[in-house]
């Protein structure tokens, strides 16, 4: 598993449009060498800045959005539409503005689908989507995603990993059910940290001041347990994008020297 790099940006904004950039550049690269790309979505403030930082830049037009799979690595189990899903939310910032192939558009199950309220049939269902996606040089149950994006919560969570919680203790099963998350929806559904760990990128996002406890804890060497963030590692890269905010209770020595 590669080490935490930083990136750290001025503000929000920016940091939002220079992730974008680099999202569509990795896109673009990896339909150049393979033929698709494969990207995991994250739901919260900083994953839809990013979507919308997209949607606005003309370099959009780059990306063949029909060979791109989307997928999510959280979800929150709610009915289809309601507008905190994370989908709903992805549809709203890009996913209507752009020519996707809607059989790669891989939502994760709603709470009015065909499991009902059974989160845990509904984890399941989305684990075998993803295994059917694998293939046999991903050595595993979910396909090697090019790039997954992951949200940092004030409390260190990612995806539906919250501090402490069955989910991210989970280590056989890639996809599991969330419930009593201390953030609402309390049920929801969850990639988990094997499955995060099979990307070749994973991308953390923080911005904002709320976030900054979170960042210092996560990079100074706190478990996955108490603190998720710390566990969400890429095979290749693990890279931290952050604006200053963010980045203001890091220890010096994480710092980056470069930053813009
Ligand atoms: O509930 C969630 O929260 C996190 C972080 O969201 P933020 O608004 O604090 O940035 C997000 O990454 C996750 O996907 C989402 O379900």
């Amino acid at each position: 598993m590669s080490t935490p790099q930083l990136v750290v940006h001025h503000d929000k904004e920016l940091m939002a449009q220079a992730a974008a950039a680099r999202l569509i550049t990795k896109i673009v690269d990896a339909q150049a060498s393979r033929g698709s790309a494969s990207v995991v979505l994250t739901g919260g403030r900083n994953g839809n800045g990013l979507l919308a930082a997209l949607a606005a830049a003309p370099a959009r037009d780059a990306v063949d959005w029909s060979r791109l799979d989307l997928w999510w690595g959280d979800e929150r189990f709610l009915p289809e539409g309601d507008p905190e899903r994370n989908v709903t939310q992805a549809r709203e910032a890009l996913l209507d503005a752009v020519p996707l192939d809607p059989k790669r558009v891989h939502a994760m199950p709603a709470s009015d689908g065909p499991h009902g309220h059974d989160v845990e049939a509904a984890a399941a269902s989305y684990a075998e989507e993803l295994a059917r996606a694998a293939g046999p040089e991903n050595h595993g149950a979910v396909p090697t995603f090019d790039v997954l994006m992951l949200g940092v919560g004030p409390d260190t969570h990612v995806a539906s990993l919250f501090p402490e919680l069955p989910a991210v203790r989970e280590t056989e099963r890639t996809v599991v059910g969330v419930h009593g998350a201390p953030k609402p929806p309390p049920t929801r559904v969850t990639l988990t940290l094997p499955a995060i760990r099979a990307a070749r990128e994973v991308w953390l996002l923080a911005a904002g001041e709320d976030k900054a406890q979170a960042a210092a804890i996560a990079l100074s060497g706190a478990g996955e347990i108490q603190a998720p963030a710390a566990g969400a590692r890429g095979r290749a890269r693990t890279l931290w994008l952050l604006d200053s905010a963010a980045a203001s209770q890091l220890p010096r020595s994480l710092y980056p020297p470069a930053s813009s």
